[in-house]
């Protein structure tokens, strides 16, 4: 990818994509706004453009489809699609505060719900449960900003107790984190066969919800950081690269 590579942020709220916006110059006051059917988007810097896409993988999906596909139509098609924002984290592997780079981007509750359990969408004949980012993608991204590659799980109902998170481990024993929005994400750039990243900035462990407790400062500020080191990296990334 050349220097005039074309990145897509896709964050759920807009706190989220005003911590991504930090990490580079100019002030955000100033930065173009673009509406689009359902959505707007800021082009926070050359090349980049932030969308604060909607909270959960469905409005996730809708709006990163647009923003794909009016550049696609606008001769300007993005190199790199970014899920990111705040996250829960998996005990004791993402601490609170903590950044993590999804290596596995997985839809959790994409299934049926039967007596011997649950079953994702795929051994029901359908679709997918799992997008795989670039390996190349992945392991600079997560050397540049310090962090562990895992699988981060997208839920449409964050959890809320113990049990819940412990099934979730047992399903998925390299989750770091869960989010909601992800795999949603994940689904329209795959549409497009535009490359996808998540990164996950933690607020909150996965578990019991103790909604006061969630540090979603200090993750947002972490996120600010990660980007600021990400920008070079994710720029001069290359699918070319990835082997
Ligand atoms: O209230 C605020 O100031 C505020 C600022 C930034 C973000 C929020 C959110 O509530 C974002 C919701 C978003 O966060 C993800 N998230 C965070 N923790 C979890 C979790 O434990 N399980 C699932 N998702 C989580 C998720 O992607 C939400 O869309 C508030």
């Amino acid at each position: 990818m050349a220097t005039s590579a074309r990145i897509l942020v896709a964050t759920a709220v807009p706190a989220e994509r005003d911590a991504v916006a930090r990490a580079f110059p100019g002030s955000a006051a100033e930065a173009e706004q673009v509406r689009l059917p359902g959505v707007c988007l800021t082009r926070a810097a050359r090349g980049w453009d932030l969308l604060d896409a909607g909270v959960g993988p469905a409005l996730a999906a809708a709006s990163a489809s647009a923003a794909l596909t009016a550049a696609r139509v606008t001769g300007t098609p993005y190199d790199l699609v970014v899920s990111t924002g705040i996250g829960g984290g998996f005990q004791p592997e993402a601490p609170i505060g903590s950044l993590v780079v999804a290596d596995g981007i997985t839809a959790a509750d994409l299934g049926a719900e039967t007596a011997d359990g649950f079953l994702p969408v795929t051994e029901l004949g359908f679709g997918t449960v799992t997008h795989i980012p670039p390996g190349s993608l992945v392991r600079a991204a997560a050397r540049a900003i310090g962090a562990p590659a895992g699988t981060v799980l997208t839920v449409s109902t964050a959890t809320g107790t113990a049990a819940r998170a412990a099934e979730l481990r047992a399903r998925h024993p390299r989750a770091l984190a869960e989010a909601m929005e992800g795999f949603g994400v994940a689904e329209a750039a795959t549409a497009h066969g535009t490359p996808v990243l998540e990164i996950r900035a933690v607020s909150n462990p996965v578990g019991p919800r103790d909604r006061g407790a969630w540090r979603i400062g200090d993750a947002l500020t972490a996120l600010t950081e990660a980007f600021g080191k990400l920008a070079p990296v994710l720029e001069s990334w290359t699918q070319h690269d990835d082997r």
